[in-house]
């Protein structure tokens, strides 16, 4: 179980892009979902023990991590959102030298690992060529294959479907979806659906807070009938931005269907649907958005 406590981060240029964060993460995999800019990387490489928060601690079943960020790095897998340098070497030889940094010295071993990984990330028959040549998709599940590398106990994949065409998010997405449930494994990412396919429990995170932690089931249940449909032409959506709490527009055969959050029918011409994930994440997010209304004396 992860453990994040008070996590503030302040950059040079005083940016605050952790503020006070609070998080428990149970073994499984865990959906951090925020919009861009909301702190995500921040946490993920704080996590990761590649940079320093300016306040609040970290245990690791028990480990402070912050205090011991060696102990961490020999029971984590990271793949970085900028997981970017491809360089010539073949993908078996750029495993194997990323094994021997991971202390997987001995060479059977080592032989065995890196091929058991390319069989199981689908890059088997690809090994000899070089990764600057990889599409998006077999770069990112070379990327899985090097974080699996040394069974780690803490998974952290940051905005990993970001740019891939649907087939091979989905190859991606069973990957993760295999990986041990004693393991935490951590989903960054801004695609509501990633965390919906995979995650049974996720926090959303924006300004650098956690605005909702908890079960994507209990938090769509908890959307019943606070969530309201509308068809309309297109030259009336502005007027129902103004009006309406619109957390979504999408088109339809020409025409635009809003949800919008309300506790009660919000007008003529709506009606109530069940909400979906992306209905608490984006009603999450125009909640945090609205200014309080002070409270009268
Ligand atoms: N090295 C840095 N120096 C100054 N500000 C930074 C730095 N890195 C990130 N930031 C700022 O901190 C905030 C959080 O950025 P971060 O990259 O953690 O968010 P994110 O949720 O991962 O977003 P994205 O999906 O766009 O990467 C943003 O306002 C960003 O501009």
């Amino acid at each position: 179980m992860l453990t994040i406590t008070g996590l503030s981060h302040v950059y040079g240029n005083g940016t605050r892009a952790l503020d006070g964060v609070n998080l428990t993460i149970p073994a499984g995999m865990f959906g951090l979902l925020g919009p861009n800019g909301a702190g995500k990387s921040t946490l993920m490489r704080t996590i990761a023990t590649l940079q320093s928060p300016t306040s609040g601690s970290i245990l690791f079943d028990g480990l402070d991590v912050l205090k011991e960020p060696e102990a961490l790095r020999r029971t984590l897998g990271y793949l970085p959102q900028d997981f970017g340098v491809y360089p010539r070497g073949s993908a078996y030889d750029m495993l194997d030298h990323m094994a021997v940094l991971k202390g997987i010295g001995h060479g059977g071993e080592r032989k065995q690992t890196v091929e058991a990984l390319l069989h199981k990330v689908n890059l088997w028959d690809v090994r000899k060529k070089a990764l600057a040549g990889f599409s998006g998709g077999m770069r990112q599940r070379f990327g899985i294959a090097q974080a699996l590398i040394g069974n780690p106990r803490l998974i952290i994949v940051d905005e990993p479907t970001a740019g891939l065409d649907p087939e091979e998010r989905n190859r991606f997405l069973n990957l993760l979806a295999e990986i041990g449930d004693n393991v935490v494994v951590i989903l960054s990412t801004h695609i509501v659906e990633d965390v919906a396919d995979l995650c049974p429990r996720m926090a959303v995170l924006a300004g650098g807070r956690i605005l909702l932690e908890g079960a994507p089931l209990d938090l769509i249940a908890e959307t019943q009938g606070r969530v309201w449909q509308k068809t309309i032409d297109r030259a009336e959506l502005d007027d129902h931005m103004r009006d309406y709490r619109v957390i979504s527009t999408r088109l339809f055969a020409g025409r635009t269907i809003i949800h919008v959050a309300s506790d009660g029918s919000p007008g003529p011409g709506f009606t109530p649907v069940t909400g979906n994930l992306e209905d608490v994440y984006f009603s999450t997010l125009d909640a945090s958005r609205r200014p309080v209304t002070p409270v009268a004396a």
